[in-house]
């Protein structure tokens, strides 16, 4: 064995012992930079993400994720894939295909978009033409009993079952009399309506098998499920994936009914919702669990809890600054007909009125946030498209 000089052999312990708490202290040092990191803004390492898809689900809340998008998108000068010509959606309920967006018709060259947001029917291989290889894909769900009612009450002219039946009741008392597949796609909002937004057949058995592997393509696919009933954990979640600020997520709720337009519904009928949409309450109930999972793995309780008190104290504080008496108004008391969101079926569509005291800029921002979907788009499709005619919206001019 080599033997060193007595010297040399405590100099080599110092560097061993130096070595040794070197190490140590780097260990503790990033277990505790990771500690610290919600205090110091908790923000994921990196830019924020910019190109993102959101597939617009129906009556999910998905107008108030559109309203953070499109502001998003407006406020960082991003493209956004808009309806083509003077259509408001993206050929739903017919499955998307990329000619539905401005400035993609062949044989023109294909450009990709920063966002994608507006209602389709979600068909991949179409919507990869249009959003870049590295997009950021989420959507959102809601209790689909109260899905199912809100697209009642919001349908209730324009879908033949809803038409035939009068009543959310007696629909669901007897679904099959009032709903067939001959109406086609009409009828799709009827059943199953978030499984049918996601691409795939509404009326398909709930088989195990079949259940599964859809649940799987989802999961593939979204890196991100929200769900309504607990938005602002899932804007909270959103944030942090997206590494966006606060105050990119912050927004009002829109296109919420007034509540006399809200029917209540028995235990019995929300047991028949339950067994006649029993796709998308596998959807749901799957979805809801690994938010909760996924929560927990990237944030934890005590962070969560934070974050969620910070989002909504900063929706309080611009609710007071930018609103007038600082809530909802009805349809009939909304001042700025430009402000009124599109009423539908038997439905009073809620918005909101600006304070009148307010300065240019806050007034800019504040506008930004109540300013409902069909109006925010035709805006944007006009800075985007200065050149084509303008977006017609025919409610604006009764
Ligand atoms: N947290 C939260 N924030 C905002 N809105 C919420 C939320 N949760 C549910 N909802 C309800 O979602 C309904 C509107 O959904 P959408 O905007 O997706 O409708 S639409 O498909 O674009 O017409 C509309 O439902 P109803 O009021 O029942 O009709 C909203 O009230």
């Amino acid at each position: 064995m080599l033997s060193l000089p007595g010297g040399t052999q405590r100099c080599f312990q110092a560097i061993l012992l130096l070595a040794l708490i070197v190490f140590l202290l780097a260990g503790f040092l990033h277990r505790d930079i990771r500690l610290f990191a919600p205090l110091l803004g908790g923000q994921a390492e990196g830019p924020p993400i910019i190109n993102v898809m959101f597939l617009k689900t129906h009556k999910t809340a998905s107008s108030t994720v559109l309203n953070i998008l499109f502001r998003f998108a407006e406020t960082h000068n991003l493209s956004v894939a808009l309806p083509a010509g003077s259509r408001f959606h993206l050929g739903y309920p017919w499955l998307f295909l990329a000619r539905y967006v401005e400035g993609l018709e062949p044989p023109g060259p294909q450009r990709h978009f920063n966002i994608m947001c507006n209602h389709l029917r979600f068909n991949l291989p179409e919507v990869q033409k249009v959003m870049p290889n590295d997009t950021f894909y989420f959507s959102i769900l809601r209790n689909p009993v109260f899905q199912l009612e809100s697209a009642f009450a919001y349908y209730r002219k324009d879908v033949p079952a809803f038409r035939a039946a009068g009543s959310l009741d007696a629909f669901l008392a007897a679904p099959r009399t009032y709903y067939h597949r001959g109406a086609g796609l009409r009828n799709a909002p009827a059943r199953n309506g978030m499984w049918f937004d996601l691409g795939f057949d509404n009326d398909a058995p709930a088989d195990e098998a079949y259940v599964r592997a859809r649940l799987a393509d989802v999961e593939r696919r979204f890196q991100l499920v929200l769900i309504a009933e607990h938005l602002d954990e899932s804007l909270v979640l959103l944030r942090h994936l997206l590494r966006w600020r606060l105050d990119d997520v912050v927004a009002f709720p829109l296109n919420s009914r007034s509540p006399r337009s809200v029917a209540g519904l028995s235990p019995e009928a929300r047991a028949r919702a339950r067994r006649w949409c029993a796709l998308d309450w596998r959807l749901y109930e799957h979805f809801n669990r690994t938010l909760w999972a996924r929560v927990r793995a990237e944030l934890g309780p005590r962070r969560l809890r934070s974050e969620v008190a910070r989002l909504r104290a900063r929706r309080r504080e611009l609710a007071a600054r930018c609103l007038q008496d600082g809530e909802a108004k009805s349809r009939s008391q909304i001042t700025d007909r430009r402000l009124r969101p599109y009423q539908s079926g038997v439905a009073d569509i809620m918005g909101y009125n600006l304070r009148r005291d307010l300065d240019n800029q806050t007034r800019q921002m504040c506008r930004r946030m109540v300013t409902p979907e069909l109006q925010y788009m035709a805006h944007l499709y006009a800075r985007q498209f200065p050149g084509k005619p303008p977006k017609n919206i025919p409610f604006l001019e009764d």
